[in-house]
C-alpha cells in the first residue's frame, strides 16, 4: 500500500477548468479579446479553463481574509487595512509575467473591483556597474544580485498599511536597472510580486539576524512550472523576439546581438541560458517549488496541463 504524503491536491487540467462553473463568467468577449493584448500568444482557453477558476479561488481567500482583518480590526479597537499580497514564482522564461499580468486584469474586472497593484522584483537587481564591482554579472537572478534587504523592505512597507511605496524599475531591453525611475504602489488592495526569487530566503543573514523570507509576507503563493526542455525553448524564443525588437536601438542592451547571424545569436542564448539560467533554476529556483499554495504545470504552447493546490 502506497501512502500519499504529497501536500497537494492534483486537478488535471479539465477537472480544474469545471470549478469556475458555480460563479457565472463575468467577462465579455471584448473583454476576454482585450486581456490578449497582455500577450499575443496567450489563448483563451487558457484564460477561461485555468486563470478563471484561479481567480475565483483567490478572490474567496482574499474575502476571508478581509473578514479576518475585520476581526483584528475590532479586537485592536482601531481600522485594520493591508493590501493582500499575492506571490508568483518560478523559472526564468516560465511565464511570470504574463501570468501576473492576467491575474491582475481578472482580479480588477471581478465584480467587487480591486484595485491591483503589480510589482516585478527584477526592480531589486542591483544594478549592473554594482554586479560588474562586485564581479557577479554573469549572476545576474542568483540570490546574490539582489538587493533583498530593499526587497524586504518594501513588502514590510506594504503589509503595515503604508500609502504610497515605491518600487524601482529593470529593463529587459536595456538590460539594467532605470536610475531614478520608479512606479508608486498607491493603497492597492491586492499587489501582486512576481519574480525568481519571491518563494526564496534572505542571503548572508548573520546568526544575530532573524532569518526572514519575503514570503513571510505574501498571502498566497503561486509556483509556474515547466519541464527544462521548454524552458530553454521559450528561453531563446524570447531572446530571438527581444534581438528582433531591439535592432533599431542603439540604447538597447541586444542591440549588440543584432549584429550576429540567426545561427549565432541562438548560440550565445543557448550558453546563457545553460550557464546563468538553468544553473540558477536548479540551483535556487525550483528548491523553492514545494513552498508555494498552488503550483501551475505548463507542457507544450504554456498550456497548463495540470494545477497542484496546497491542502
Ligand atoms: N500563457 C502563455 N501563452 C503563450 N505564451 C506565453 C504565455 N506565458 C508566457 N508566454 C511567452 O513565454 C515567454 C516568457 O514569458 P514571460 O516574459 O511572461 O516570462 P517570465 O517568467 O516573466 O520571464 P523573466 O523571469 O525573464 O521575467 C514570452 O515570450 C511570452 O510571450
Ligand atoms: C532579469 C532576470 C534575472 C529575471 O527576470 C533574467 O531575465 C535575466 O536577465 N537573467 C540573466 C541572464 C540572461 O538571461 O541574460
Amino acid at each position: 500500500m502506497s501512502i500519499n504524503i504529497s501536500p497537494y491536491m492534483k486537478f488535471e487540467r479539465p477537472e480544474w477548468a469545471m470549478l469556475r462553473d458555480s460563479v457565472p463568467m463575468t467577462l465579455t468577449q471584448d473583454e476576454l479579446a482585450s486581456l490578449q493584448g497582455i500577450n499575443e500568444n496567450l489563448s483563451l482557453d487558457e484564460v477561461i479553463d485555468i486563470y478563471l477558476p484561479l481567480s475565483r479561488l483567490i478572490n474567496y481567500y482574499i474575502s476571508a481574509n478581509i473578514s479576518r482583518q475585520l476581526v483584528l480590526s475590532k479586537f485592536l479597537g482601531k481600522s485594520q487595512k493591508t493590501p493582500y499580497i499575492i506571490g508568483i514564482a518560478g523559472s526564468v522564461a516560465v511565464g511570470k509575467s504574463t501570468t501576473a499580468r492576467v491575474m491582475q486584469a481578472l482580479l480588477t474586472r471581478w465584480p467587487e473591483h480591486r484595485k491591483v497593484a503589480l510589482v516585478t522584483t527584477d526592480g531589486f537587481l542591483y544594478p549592473n556597474k554594482v554586479l560588474q564591482e562586485r564581479g557577479i554579472m554573469n549572476k545576474k537572478g542568483f540570490p546574490q544580485s539582489y538587493d533583498t534587504k530593499k526587497l524586504l523592505q518594501f513588502v514590510s512597507d506594504i503589509k503595515s498599511g503604508k500609502p504610497k511605496v515605491l518600487a524601482p524599475v529593470y529593463s529587459h531591453l536595456e538590460y539594467d536597472i532605470i536610475p531614478d525611475e520608479s512606479i508608486v504602489i498607491d493603497n492597492p488592495d491586492i499587489v501582486i510580486l512576481e519574480g525568481l526569487n519571491v518563494l526564496q530566503g534572505t542571503v548572508n543573514y548573520s546568526q544575530q539576524e532573524n532569518r526572514v523570507f519575503v514570503s513571510d509576507y505574501v498571502d498566497f503563493s503561486i509556483y509556474v512550472d515547466a519541464d527544462i526542455d521548454l524552458l530553454h525553448h521559450w528561453y531563446v524564443n524570447r531572446f530571438l523576439k527581444f534581438r528582433a525588437g531591439a535592432f533599431s536601438d542603439p540604447t538597447s542592451y541586444f542591440h549588440n546581438y543584432s549584429k550576429l547571424s540567426e545561427d549565432e545569436a541562438m548560440k550565445v542564448a543557448n550558453t546563457i541560458w545553460k550557464e546563468i539560467n538553468e544553473r540558477n533554476l536548479m540551483e535556487n529556483v525550483l528548491p523553492t517549488r514545494e513552498r508555494a499554495n498552488l503550483i501551475l504545470s505548463k507542457g507544450e504552447e504554456h498550456r497548463v496541463n495540470c494545477v497542484y493546490l496546497r491542502k
